[in-house]
């Protein structure tokens, strides 16, 4: 079998190394999807987080027309350094059309976004202008350069051009682009419908008592909000106590209704870690180990059933909360996007100077949470926000990237370069509020 012939699903041979490194696991989960999602055609009103799935090629001109850019009067650009005094010809207001061509020796009252009229071809502004009766004066030092303050027909974008591609994914200024255009409605992919379990007997949903030893679950929340700012259907599934059977029956359950079935904890090697078991009772586990920290164990497989047999995706993610969601940003986002169409996004990283220094372990990369900044040069630095342990979800509130240190990297000392994945791209939904706080 060559590397090229491994899919997810090609079972690990005993004595080969189990963990995987992350690229190769992304790699591997990526090739599992199969198709796009099918299209409908919905309100531009509701494309917020929908993947376009067709090109869009525009048919008119932005600006439609050529139109004034400022509040002041249209003039022809060829009078200017040669007079002062100008006889205004009239008025036209952003959504008139002018009613005469320029005369010579005339100005148009203009407001911004008006068409120019026929001979005009320089706006100045109203405020270098005076007026006396029917007079407009513009003294010579104040006048602008011909063709100032007007914007021209499609100098925004053209007609026929082609605007957007299929697999973009719409936030603000798309949305805006194609009103633009004039679209109300547009072809989308349909949503994927992703599950979303957390597992383990000590698990209580907030608002219950905690009974002792009990904690809260944190992890449904991390994920369901994430999924919900890339633009999911989200089916929030409760949590599923450490128990095989009902773990199997929870799984069957929302198998032929999901795209993707997520779980978190259960999925190490503890007496109560059933999940890998359900899963392999339903379908078939590809692989489960990473060799990346946080998130060693997390589990990638699929469901299957006679009535579909190419199944459901899987994956169980780690049970500790910064292990789940910094498991979700880096391995399962690629594939969510993946899954609903998305084509071309790629988290950004920058390399920053590690401001102090940082241990991680030969073949592992580990990923701390860090503070980036910029020194008054415009280097990047980053530090850790302290304490790194998996279950350490403050760590995530207190920082505003992830620092990569490579599976080659044993020490990175004071100084060293290291890569960063800004939350701003990789973790979906991210806004801070204190991004520079201690800086
Ligand atoms: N002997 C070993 N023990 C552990 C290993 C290992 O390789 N060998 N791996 C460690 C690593 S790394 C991680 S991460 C965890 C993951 O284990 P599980 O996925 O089986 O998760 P659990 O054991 O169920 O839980 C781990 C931890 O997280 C808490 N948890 C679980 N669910 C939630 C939730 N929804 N919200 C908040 N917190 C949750 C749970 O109470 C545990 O404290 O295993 C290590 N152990
Ligand atoms: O995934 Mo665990 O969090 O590596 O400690």
């Amino acid at each position: 079998m060559t590397d090229q012939s491994l899919s997810c699903f090609d079972f690990i041979e005993p004595g080969a190394d189990p963990f995987l490194p992350l690229e190769e696991a992304v790699e591997r989960i990526l090739s599992s999807v199969q198709q796009p999602p099918r299209i409908e055609t919905i309100d531009l009103s509701s494309a917020h987080q929908r993947i376009l799935a067709s090109d869009v090629l525009s048919p008119m001109n932005v600006p439609p027309h050529r139109n004034s850019a400022m509040d002041g009067y249209a003039v022809k650009g060829g009078d200017l350094g040669q007079r002062e005094h100008w006889i205004v010809q009239g008025t036209v207001l952003a959504g008139q059309v002018p009613g005469s061509s320029l005369q010579p020796g005339h100005a148009f009252k203009i407001t911004t976004g008006a068409p120019m009229p026929e001979g005009a071809d320089t706006v100045v502004m109203k405020e270098v202008c005076q007026l006396k009766g029917e007079t407009l004066i513009i003294p010579l030092a104040k006048q602008p350069i011909s063709g100032s303050n007007v914007r021209q027909a499609g100098e925004d974008i053209q007609e026929g051009s082609r605007l957007l591609r299929a697999g973009q994914r719409l936030s603000s200024v798309q949305i805006g682009l194609l009103a633009s255009l004039g679209l109300a409605q547009i072809p989308v992919y349909k949503p994927i419908q992703v599950a979303v379990f957390s597992t383990g007997d000590e698990v209580h949903a907030p608002g219950q008592a905690l009974s002792p030893g009990g904690i809260y679950d944190t992890n449904r929340f991390t994920l369901l909000s994430s999924l919900r700012s890339l633009g999911c259907e989200v089916m929030d599934m409760g949590i599923l106590p450490d128990d095989l059977p009902l773990l199997i029956d929870a799984l069957a359950s929302v198998q032929h209704s999901a795209t993707l079935v997520l779980t978190s904890g259960g999925v190490s090697v503890g007496e109560a870690d059933y999940v890998k078991q359900a899963v392999s009772a339903l379908g078939q586990i590809g692989f489960w180990q990473l060799a990346i920290r946080p998130g060693r164990p997390l589990a990638f497989g699929r469901l299957l059933s006679e009535a579909s047999p190419v199944g459901c995706l899987f994956a169980g993610l780690p049970g500790n909360p910064v292990a789940s969601l910094v498991t979700l940003m880096l391995v399962i986002q690629p594939l969510i996007r993946n899954l609903q169409g998305e084509q071309g996004w790629q988290g950004l990283t920058l390399t920053a100077k590690a401001g102090e220094p940082m241990k991680s372990r030969l073949g592992r990369s580990d990923f701390h949470r860090g503070v980036l900044s910029f020194d008054s040069q415009g280097q990047a630095q980053v530090v850790t926000t302290g304490r790194q342990g998996s279950g350490i979800l403050t760590s995530m509130h207190q920082g505003n990237c992830l620092i990569r240190i490579h599976d080659t990297q044993a020490q990175v000392n004071q100084g060293d370069s290291v890569t960063v994945y800004p939350f701003s791209t990789w973790l979906p939904g991210w806004q801070s509020s204190h991004f520079t706080e201690g800086n």
